[in-house]
């Protein structure tokens, strides 16, 4: 609970709380303690669309209006509503059902299930028109018929533009009805040398870089085409594909896609022939996939055509904040003699976009005015400062063209200038040690200061942080003026269920409510959240960064690049005039890193180089990737793989390679699997392995000493003393026993998270099925709820054998001194106090995570024996030892 000392706000002189903190509190005092409320008329009467409606919105007066709103000539504000937000039309006229993408239906007769409910196919079709007039006020409009004409000439296109410029949503729709985009039927050699007819082109891919950016940015593109989307649509011209959630219907044209899913189906089209032209959405995130994504692609641009019988692949790169310079080159066709050097651009691009920046500094973002609201602000939003620009600008020799408008490297180039609406931002006035304290204060800060509508998305950095600020926002909540808007606070983040993160893009339904999303950087890039007017920006994100010298990846807390920041504040403006505060000085931000190192040369490569040869990729050191991990690195991931078994002497992938490589998992639990099955420990395998990769942790830690003990008594029956992988195959176990309307509660009196144990059962599903198809599974176990059956001592020896086997580097022994050193590299390592081994001392450790905070620990631990890591390192499966035997 905040403390006592908290006043209300609005009760007078301190409207902000007071904190422990005292130095974060100097400067920080509240502004707007004599001006929030709504009697200040002339603030109001001065105010654009959004303020006036503050005063609509006040209790009384709202609660007169909302009741007969349905009967009232709309607005010119609900107007606006109407044609920019997804859902606001809608609102007004309190439809019985509106559909998942946002659009009215009618209910048959009798039933209430929402399969059932008919889409008004009038109302979507409207619905369609009014947003016609959006979309053809964004800038990207303007270059509709560029856009097309670059591509009938060329196959590859860059388009950089600015956040909200409407690349996203309007690209795929300028280019669906092209020509070049129709299905042909061709005739090919197949493999065995014989004609076949196969079908090639007539859908566009657009990947995302997250599963929530791919299914927001469909249902938008759905509704304005003015069709349905949702997991029972059979017919229509959009879909997407995110793991477990795949909607493809019948002629569909536009399919938004996560990059992972892609990369999946080029396992069975490494031609990609159901595309006719590939979007990469969002490039200047760099993630592993999309590297990998970018070279397959320029091989199918530049190789051999006859996999598609000779139809070309249209490939357009989308970002804001664009690295051009190195992308020209790559994509350039090769005869041209690009200056490409392959793992060398990341300098290359890095130098171009900083000299970029510095060059030019105009407020690309801003209308020039200061804001009313902050005009004589003091303390962190005083500081209003312009915003650098996000553009990159591309060489000047790359946009050369014929007269015919070919580009003479085969790579086109469109910059699209300006978006919609302003972004003003303000910065710290000086850098404060606690971002979540400072994120609080300025939430409440704002909350006071801003009218409705106008929701806020916050940005930090994980669960952990979001959780925390959700509590104390709603404690603080409690405290406030009760005339100020009510608050509800929605959380955003990656192991969220579907429907809690859609619930945070869905317009709030309370009257006089404000929302607030706190979420991790997967709403950093592609997506609007739709009510959004203020974002703020703690400046931090956690980075996964491989350790060569431990041979392990960390999670670390850093502050983010420069192009993170300026995505960031792009989720402002989208559908009206916004603003950005960033919890960190102007200095700071010119102190940023332009961009994040690509994930390919910060993770581990294994996968990397696992997924190259399942795609045919014979020789990884020389595939085409923009910018190629250290050689050492590289050989290092092939000497693993040879040791998994996964490629042969000749560096060929096995049978056991290709298995692990289908499975939509790190490759050392692929390694897991196909030992397991060997080892007839297959179903208690993909059992741990799926509460595992479930994604988010399945145990949730007690908050206070009470909730601890209460646990821990619960705990008693699934804790197993040979450690965290036998506690999981008894969780899941335990819980698949109890009928389903018992899961929640089984859950909760076992801190366990339900959503985490649903995701675990669905991948227990998907892997049961995936290993039914390569014959390793004789069977499909039963299906649940099944009696709780214990493994014999021996089975459980088996299954921590078969763990080992795939992840020896992540064992440790016990040395003279009482610590655990690890087996490859002898570095210290310690038991995290999550596992249920923490604090205990044996022969040797098997540990499946690691994390690097204060000191080096390992998560996930297992006990197991000293003879059986020296078996997996000498590849001797069959090193049996009796338990305690020296
Ligand atoms: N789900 C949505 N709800 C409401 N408006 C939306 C939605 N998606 C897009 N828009 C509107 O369309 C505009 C363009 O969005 P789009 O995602 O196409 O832009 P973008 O250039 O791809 O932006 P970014 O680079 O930030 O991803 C937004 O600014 C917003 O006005």
């Amino acid at each position: 609970m905040p403390p006592k000392a908290h006043m209300k706000f609005g009760d007078g002189a301190t409207a902000a709380p007071s904190s422990t903190d005292k130095s974060t509190t100097a400067g920080k005092q509240n502004p707007f303690s004599n001006t929030y409320g709504f009697k200040t008329s002339s603030r109001s009467s001065q105010s654009n669309g959004g303020k006036k409606r503050a005063r609509d919105c006040s209790p009384k007066i709202s609660g007169k209006g909302e009741a007969q709103e349905g009967l009232k000539p709309e607005s010119s504000i609900a107007k606006k509503q109407r044609i920019n937000g997804p859902d606001s039309g809608f609102s007004l006229q309190k439809p019985a059902r509106v559909l998942p993408n946002g659009v009215m239906g009618k209910t048959i007769k009798g039933t209430n299930h929402s399969k059932a409910i008919l889409p008004n196919q009038k109302a979507i079709h409207r619905a369609a028109e009014d947003l016609k007039k959006a979309r053809a006020e964004l800038p990207i409009a303007r270059s509709k018929m560029d856009i097309r004409q670059k591509l009938r000439r060329n196959d590859v296109l860059l388009l950089n533009g600015e956040t909200g410029s409407g690349k996203s949503t309007q690209t795929p729709q300028f280019l669906y009805t092209e020509p070049w985009c129709k299905k042909q039927l061709i005739k090919i050699q197949n493999k065995d040398g014989r004609a076949e007819e196969v079908a090639v082109g007539g859908v566009i891919a657009i990947t995302q870089p997250r599963r929530v950016a791919a299914i927001t940015l469909a249902q938008r593109v759905a509704r304005e085409m003015g069709c349905t989307l949702d997991r029972s649509t059979k017919q229509g011209e959009v879909g997407y594909a995110v793991r477990f959630d795949t909607v493809v219907p019948r002629g569909m044209k536009i399919k938004f896609l996560t990059e992972g899913m892609l990369l999946q189906e080029m396992l069975n089209d490494p031609y990609l022939r159901q595309y006719s032209a590939v979007i990469v959405d969002e490039i200047h995130e760099r993630s592993m996939d999309v590297d990998l994504i970018s070279g397959f692609l320029r091989l199918l641009i530049h190789g051999d055509k006859r996999g598609r019988g000779g139809v070309p692949l249209k490939v357009i790169i989308m970002s804001a904040t664009l690295d051009l310079g190195g992308l020209k080159t790559f994509f350039a066709k090769p005869e041209t003699k690009p200056d490409y050097e392959p793992g060398k651009n990341h300098d290359v691009f890095r130098k171009e976009a900083i000299k970029s920046s510095k060059k030019s500094k105009e407020d690309i973002l801003s209308d020039g005015k200061a804001p009313a609201r902050f005009g004589k602000l003091k303390g962190p939003l005083a500081n209003e400062t312009k915003s650098l620009p996000p553009k990159v600008e591309l060489p000047e020799e790359s946009s050369s063209e014929d007269d015919e408008g070919v580009a003479k490297n085969g790579v086109a180039y469109i910059h699209v200038k300006g978006r919609q609406y302003t972004v003003k931002t303000y910065y710290d006035e000086k850098p404060t040690p606690d971002y979540l304290d400072n994120m609080l204060k300025t939430v409440f800060q704002l909350h006071v200061a801003e009218p409705l509508p106008g929701d806020f998305l916050c940005f930090l950095t994980g669960q952990d942080e979001i959780e925390t600020l959700k509590i104390q926002i709603e404690e603080w909540a409690l405290k406030l003026n009760p005339k100020l808007p009510k608050i509800k606070v929605m959380p955003l983040y990656g192991s969220l269920s579907p429907d809690a993160q859609q619930a945070a893009f869905d317009k709030v339904k309370e009257r006089y409510t404000r929302k607030i999303v706190l979420a991790t950087n997967i709403a950093e890039t592609s997506v609007t959240v739709s009510g959004v007017h203020v974002v703020i920006d703690c400046g931090k994100s956690k980075v996964k960064q491989y350790r060569p010298r431990l041979g392990m990846e960390s999670l670390l807390n850093r502050p983010i690049s420069l192009v993170s920041a300026i995505q960031r504040q792009g989720r402002a403006g989208r559908e009206i005039s916004g603003k950005c505060v960033k919890l960190y000085t102007k200095e700071a931000e010119e102190k940023m890193e332009h961009d994040e190192k690509p994930e390919i040369m910060r993770s581990d490569v294994i996968e990397a180089v696992l997924k190259m040869k399942a795609r045919g990729v014979d020789d990884v050191l020389n595939f085409p990737l923009m910018d190629r991990p250290d050689i050492v690195a590289m050989e290092k991931a092939l000497l693993q793989l040879h040791v998994m078994d996964a490629i042969d002497d000749n560096g060929i992938l096995t049978d056991a390679g290709k298995k692990m490589a289908s499975y939509p998992l790190p490759a050392a639990y692929g390694r897991v699997i196909v030992e397991a099955a060997k080892n007839d420990c297959l179903v208690e395998a993909i059992d741990v392995i799926a509460c595992i990769t479930s994604d988010s942790e399945i145990f949730l830690q007690p908050k206070s000493e009470e909730d601890r003990l209460e646990v821990e008594e619960h705990r008693k029956l699934i804790n197993h003393p040979k450690g965290d992988i036998l506690t999981y195959l008894t969780t899941l176990r335990k819980y698949v026993q109890e009928e389903q309307q018992n899961r929640l509660d089984w859950c909760k009196q076992h801190m366990i998270s339900s959503r985490a144990m649903k995701m675990a059962v669905m991948i227990r599903r998907q892997l049961h099925q995936t290993c039914k198809s390569q014959k390793i599974l004789k069977e499909l176990p039963p299906s649940d709820p099944q009696p709780f059956k214990e493994p014999l001592p021996t089975q459980e020896d088996t299954l921590l054998k078969t763990f080992v086997k795939a992840f020896v580097s992540k064992t440790a022994l016990m040395g003279g001194d009482g610590l655990y050193v690890t087996t490859l590299g002898r570095n210290p390592v310690y038991i995290h106090p999550s596992s249920v081994l923490y604090g205990r001392k044996l022969e040797a450790v098997l540990f499946l995570e690691h994390v690097f905070t204060m000191k080096s620990y390992g998560k996930k631990v297992s006990a197991v024996q000293a003879n059986w890591i020296e078996g997996a390192l000498l590849g001797n499966r069959d090193c049996e030892k009796e338990p305690g035997e020296s």
